[in-house]
């Protein structure tokens, strides 16, 4: 498909997905199981810049159990509809070390970004990599063994934005997903 250059033409070529009373209701869900899995454990919180700063931030408030915050910055779509190969922009910066981190990112796609930087953790030592994304793009493109391990919602395979997810870098703080029709 052709993707058009303004976020005004894509917004009238695309629907709401999930508004944002059902994404806060699934990132109630995620956070309550959040806490029952780390039974206490003051885990290490890494976002992945920038899709996940609004996920992550709202998520974040409603953990009851304390966390350390961190952050990567690791992207491969660039502003673009398609992924590239991964760049690395910013590393963790604390030690994890026989730690469990909460990987925590906007959207399970093809899976090439949170599997990498999976592995990244788990080579600094990290002793579980736990996945946290609010949604997940169900298709076939999958890159083998990477899954969430709590996910807000599932999508079909289109083009989707808002609630931290741009579109050409626009889009990112609308309080709702949309997907191109
Ligand atoms: O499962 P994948 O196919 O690897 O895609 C998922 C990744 O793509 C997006 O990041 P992007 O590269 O667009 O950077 P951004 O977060 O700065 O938008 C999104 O935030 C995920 O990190
Ligand atoms: O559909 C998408 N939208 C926004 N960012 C993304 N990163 C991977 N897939 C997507």
């Amino acid at each position: 498909m052709t993707y058009p250059a303004t976020l005004a033409e894509a917004l009238i070529q695309s629907d709401v997905l999930f508004d944002r009373d059902q994404l806060n209701q699934a990132i109630c869900r995620i956070a309550a199981d959040i806490d029952a899995a780390l039974e206490g454990e003051r885990a290490l919180y890494l976002t992945v810049m920038h899709g996940a700063l609004i996920f992550a931030g709202e998520l974040a408030l409603e953990i009851k159990t304390d966390i350390e915050f961190d952050y990567v910055h690791a992207t491969r779509y660039r502003g673009a509809t398609t992924g590239s190969e991964l760049h690395w922009l910013r590393e963790p910066q604390c030690d994890m070390k026989g730690r469990t981190v909460l990987l925590v990112d906007d959207i399970l796609d093809e899976g090439h970004t949170l599997k990498a930087i999976r592995e990244n953790c788990l080579a600094r030592g990290a002793s579980r990599v736990l996945i946290v994304t609010l949604c997940t793009k169900i298709h076939d493109r999958r890159t083998p063994g990477i899954q969430a391990d709590f996910n807000g919602v599932d999508l079909p395979d289109r083009y989707v934005y808002g609630f931290g997810m741009d579109y050409k870098e626009q889009g990112r703080n609308l309080p709702a997903i949309y997907a191109f029709k």
